[in-house]
């Protein structure tokens, strides 16, 4: 993989995908994680005269624009990190984006709009995609990859740009890959796995690989509910992945066979409803037994005790990796699951790699030294492939 160092990059436009998917209340910022790791590259590239066009996803928007998605405040602390002007277009390949591009002198910094604001973003149709990333390539010269929470997706400005333009790898890229090389080599055992977060049919596949390779897998934030639902509890509201379940059903199955200990929730915070996260006004969480979640109840949180048991199995591992909260940590209601699995990892004397946007998100807002773990990803989903060996599009687009 080539890396900025390769490029010729003074004076000539360069288009740098990066992952600035942060999380908002609102059109504020509640953690900027994201956007301080992608400063090197940037900075690099300005420093050596680059006109820096920066582009990301936010969220998820269905492909059209949608104000709640917008990047004008990532722009905007984008600015203020690096301590100078950042132009911000309103669009990401219309007039705007074309006006703004054309604008930049050598050394400046502008930032697109969001791409998911564009269907063929998020394509599966080849030509659509295609046809987005024609129109994403006539506003650079160059190309550098540095989006890792995003290189999981085969999407037009991760996978079909860098075919249209020379490129390369930035910093955040190369950092990330040398860090989780080190858990697909020999790992220290034990080696535990933590899954939680909201993402759950996006990630429930990845355990069929983890079977072969963890010694320990607790689970626990939405992932928890197709779990004790393929036991045969009942889930009452809480989320759930009905069709995965009888997937679950074979993973739980292979555990045994393989003498892998799955470690699942005894008891869960739960309440009648999701709460609201802007106000965080005070709510009636009761504990339940995970066993026995009344119907009118979502699960929100891992209960006091299955805390304690997460700590115990998590106290003696050699390797830790952990996507995805506990519960819903944004809440204080629901964030004891998270503190105690990020308590618990700070305290264990295991190599700690924590993954993903919302986790590392989490760590920093409960007020945890991100310096206290071994390495804090910016990409959940990414880093997850990443272990499980598949070839990731956004880092097989960057070979050459
Ligand atoms: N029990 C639960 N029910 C619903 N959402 C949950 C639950 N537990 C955690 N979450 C939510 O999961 C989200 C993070 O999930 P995800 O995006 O998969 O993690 P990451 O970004 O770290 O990969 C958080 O916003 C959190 O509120
Ligand atoms: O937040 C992200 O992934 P993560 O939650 O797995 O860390 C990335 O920005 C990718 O976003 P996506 O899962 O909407 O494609």
């Amino acid at each position: 993989m080539k890396t900025i160092d390769d490029l010729d990059v003074s004076g000539r436009r360069v288009f740098v995908r990066a992952d600035l998917n942060v999380p908002l209340d609102g059109g504020t910022i509640t953690d900027d994680g994201r956007i301080r790791a992608a400063l090197p590259t940037i900075t690099r590239l300005a420093e050596a005269g680059a006109k820096v066009i920066v582009a990301s996803h936010l969220g998820r928007p269905k492909g059209a624009p949608d104000p709640k998605f917008s990047l004008a405040p990532v722009a905007g602390r984008l600015g203020e990190l690096l301590g100078k002007d950042v132009a911000f277009a309103s669009d990401t390949v219309g007039e705007s984006a074309a006006a703004t591009v054309a604008a930049l002198a050598g050394g400046q910094v502008a930032v697109l709009e969001n791409l998911r604001f564009n269907a063929g973003e998020t394509s599966k149709d080849e030509a659509e995609r295609g046809a987005f990333a024609d129109r994403l390539a006539a506003l650079a010269d160059l190309y550098v990859g540095d989006g890792f929470g995003a290189v999981h997706r085969r999407h037009a400005s991760v996978y079909d740009l860098p075919a249209r333009l020379p490129h390369a790898a930035g910093d955040l890229i190369a950092t990330e890959v040398g860090v989780l090389r080190r858990l697909t080599d020999d790992v220290s055992r034990p080696y535990a796995v933590v899954l939680g977060g909201a993402k759950v049919s996006d990630k429930l596949g990845v355990i069929e690989h983890l079977l072969e390779r963890a010694d320990r897998i607790l689970i626990g934030g939405g992932m928890a509910y197709t779990f004790l639902k393929a036991q045969g509890h009942e889930v009452g509201s809480s989320l759930l992945q009905e069709d995965q379940v009888p997937a679950v059903q074979g993973y739980l199955k292979r555990a045994e066979e393989r003498g892998v200990e799955f470690v699942l929730p005894v008891d869960v915070v739960a309440a009648a409803s999701f709460p609201d996260l802007g106000a965080k006004t005070a709510t009636d969480p009761v504990t339940v037994a995970a066993d026995a979640i009344p119907a009118e109840l979502m699960g929100l949180d891992i209960g006091p005790r299955s805390r304690e048991l997460y700590a115990a199995r998590l106290a003696d591992a050699a390797t830790v990796f952990w996507n995805g909260p506990m519960g819903v940590f944004e809440h204080p209601d629901y964030a004891d699951g998270t503190r105690t699995v990020a308590r618990a990892l700070i305290d264990s004397s295991a190599f700690t790699v924590v993954g993903g946007g919302d986790s590392a998100a989490a760590v920093r807002i409960l007020g945890f030294d991100e310096n206290a773990f071994g390495h804090i990803s910016t990409g959940g989903g990414a880093s997850l492939e990443y272990l499980e060996g598949k070839t990731l599009p956004g880092l097989a687009a960057l070979e050459d």
